[in-house]
């Protein structure tokens, strides 16, 4: 992979200090704002989008929480869900340790003034999403929980500045000192010894994606050029029903899994249910399970598309608002019509590699939610799992920050260093092409060659972007080839079986190119 060389130095506009600097305005990073500044701590929040330029906003089916005994749950259940949709690779201490958390969590966000939806019993109304055994996600709005959680927690830290774009962490002698960013003001630095990566996914890698154009994967560029691991980055999760429409790319709508948890179910275009078969849970299969079925239903049938079938949902405009804007929108009313699907890029299940209090190895780094790999997600996150993460571990690493107060923060020389870069749209091709739902050895071959041939450009706030995605698919591509194996939402269709199960790591090596550790033991036996 093409290494990072020489350095540009940028002329700095602007200075700032601060004992955090938080990287991304959705749930991980102003709930980690929210709970350093409570602490005392000064800390600088940017966001390169505005307040609705985030994942969590989009967020519709819900929060997973556990419930109680008397509705039919408990954390054991939960953890449980949580690691058979994993597939063998999440950390259970950390599942276990999140998903405990997950009541008190919710309890803050309605301390913020967020509103959940409650039952006729004046109770928390619960759905269920797919691998789920009980309904235990909580939701706001009907299908509309990201917009309030952004809300509530926009309202609470209302200090982020929107429109500026961090572009590297500066660590000297091995701790963080701050961060370079980009604004309408010109480049900059924020001194700092504690910065948090809260930049969310990865979902423009690809040509069709549920994420807002700001799912740029800045994060996992970010902390590999500190010197952070990455984790398991193969493990892309396509969410089976997104709106489809013939020839359509970019953001698109989805209709959360939770219209199947209230009894929609999947068709193939002559009406045959295909996906009953294929687990114990039928259509509320964990997500992998189903985008695999409904993949394999398409090139069987060669059809781009599949459909849900929502007609038996009484009150579904009421109980499902967003999902019916996007459907009448596209001149498809959900209680009359079959909604027309495809699985697209959805969620990044690997990520930087961090504790349950978001320290990454790198002291001073620390990174939460979607960027993160913190060990909930494994192979597979299971549904609504990732506010959650986003909630709890954000707010662990708002605390954790405050143990690096008062360390030296001087900021030396600033270097902007030339790396590859592939424009956006060729990019998005290679992957959606070659490492998409099912991959195998000559198309991932085929994306790492092409990486290798990316051309090597100097670095300024227009290509930055781009260069995240290359060095992101860089890892991934290289991470999915070492993987010899089927699991969890990394399907190789040259490689059916599973191996035992081990984590890929990567990180950049001294020249600065990019290295995977383990790769002998990502190859595979036994069946998924
Ligand atoms: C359509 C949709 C529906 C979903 N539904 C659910 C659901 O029901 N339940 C659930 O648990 N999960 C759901 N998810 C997943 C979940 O919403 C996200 O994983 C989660 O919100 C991510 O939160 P985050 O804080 O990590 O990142 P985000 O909310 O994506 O925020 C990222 C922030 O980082 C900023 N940023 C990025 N790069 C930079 C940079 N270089 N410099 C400065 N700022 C930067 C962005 O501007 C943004 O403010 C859904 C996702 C989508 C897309
Ligand atoms: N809740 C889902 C999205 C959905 O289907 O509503 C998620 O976790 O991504």
């Amino acid at each position: 992979m093409t290494p990072s060389v020489g350095g540009a130095e940028p002329s700095i506009g602007w200075e700032a200090s601060a004992d955090l600097v938080v990287v991304g305005g959705g749930v991980a990073g102003l709930s980690a704002a929210i709970s350093a500044t409570r602490r005392g701590l000064r800390v600088v929040t940017l966001a390169k989008g505005d307040a609705s330029g985030t994942s969590t906003q989009y967020a519709q089916g819900g929060i997973a929480v556990p419930g109680t005994a008397a509705e039919g749950d408990s954390v054991d259940s939960h953890v449980h869900d949580t690691c058979e949709a994993g597939v063998g690779l999440c950390d259970e201490d950390a599942v276990r340790s999140i998903v405990e958390a997950g009541p008190a969590a919710l309890s803050m966000l309605e301390s913020l003034g967020a509103v959940f939806d409650r039952g006729v019993d004046g109770a928390r109304a619960r759905t269920r999403e797919g691998g789920h055994r009980v309904r235990r996600i909580v939701h706001a709005g009907g299908d509309a929980t990201g917009a309030e959680v952004q809300r509530a927690l926009s309202d609470s830290m209302p200090s982020v500045l929107h429109g500026t774009s961090v572009i590297r962490v500066l660590v000297d002698r091995g701790d963080v000192v701050g961060v370079l960013a980009h604004s309408a003001a010109g480049y900059g630095v924020v001194h700092a010894p504690a910065v948090l990566l809260a930049t969310g996914g990865l979902g423009q890698l690809f040509s069709c994606s549920t994420n807002p154009p700001e799912a740029t994967a800045d994060g996992i560029a970010l902390a590999l050029d500190a010197g952070a691991e990455i984790m398991d980055l193969e493990f892309v999760q396509f969410h089976p029903t997104v709106l489809f429409a013939p020839g359509s790319t970019g953001r698109r709508p989805l209709v959360s899994e939770a219209v199947r948890g209230e009894g929609a179910h999947l068709v193939d275009l002559t009406g045959i249910r295909f996906v009953a078969d294929s687990h114990p849970l039928g259509d509320l299969a964990p997500r992998d399970v189903v985008s695999r079925a409904i993949a394999e239903r398409m090139r069987l049938t060669g059809s781009d598309h599949v459909m849900l079938d929502a007609r038996a949902i009484r009150h579904f405009h009421t109980r499902f608002p967003t999902v019916t804007a996007s459907c009448l929108a596209a001149g498809i009313d959900p209680l009359d019509d079959l909604i027309p699907i495809a699985p697209a890029a959805h969620y990044s299940c690997g990520g930087v590699a961090t504790d349950v209090w978001g320290r990454t190895s790198v002291p001073g780094l620390f990174a939460a939610g979607e960027v993160a790999r913190t060990g909930l997600h494994g192979a597979n996150r299971l549904a609504s799992n990732s506010l959650l993460e986003g909630l709890v571990v954000g707010e662990r690493a708002g605390i954790a920050a405050a143990e690096r107060r008062g360390r030296r923060a001087e900021i030396g020389d600033v270097s902007l260093p030339s790396t590859a870069s592939m424009p956006r749209a060729t990019l998005q091709a290679l992957m959606t092409e070659n490492a998409g739902v099912v991959r195998d050895a000559e198309g991932l071959e085929t994306v790492v060659r092409a990486l290798d041939g990316a051309r090597a450009v100097e670095m300024h706030e227009k290509v930055w972007e781009d260069a995240a995605l290359t060095t992101a698919a860089s890892v991934l591509a290289l991470a999915a080839s070492a993987r010899e194996e089927s699991r969890g939402c990394h399907t190789r269709r040259d490689c059916p079986d599973m191996s035992s199960a081990r984590s890929s790591r990567v990180r950049r090596d001294e020249a600065g190119d990019i290295e995977i550790r383990g790769v002998e033991e990502l190859t595979g036996v036994g069946r998924q």
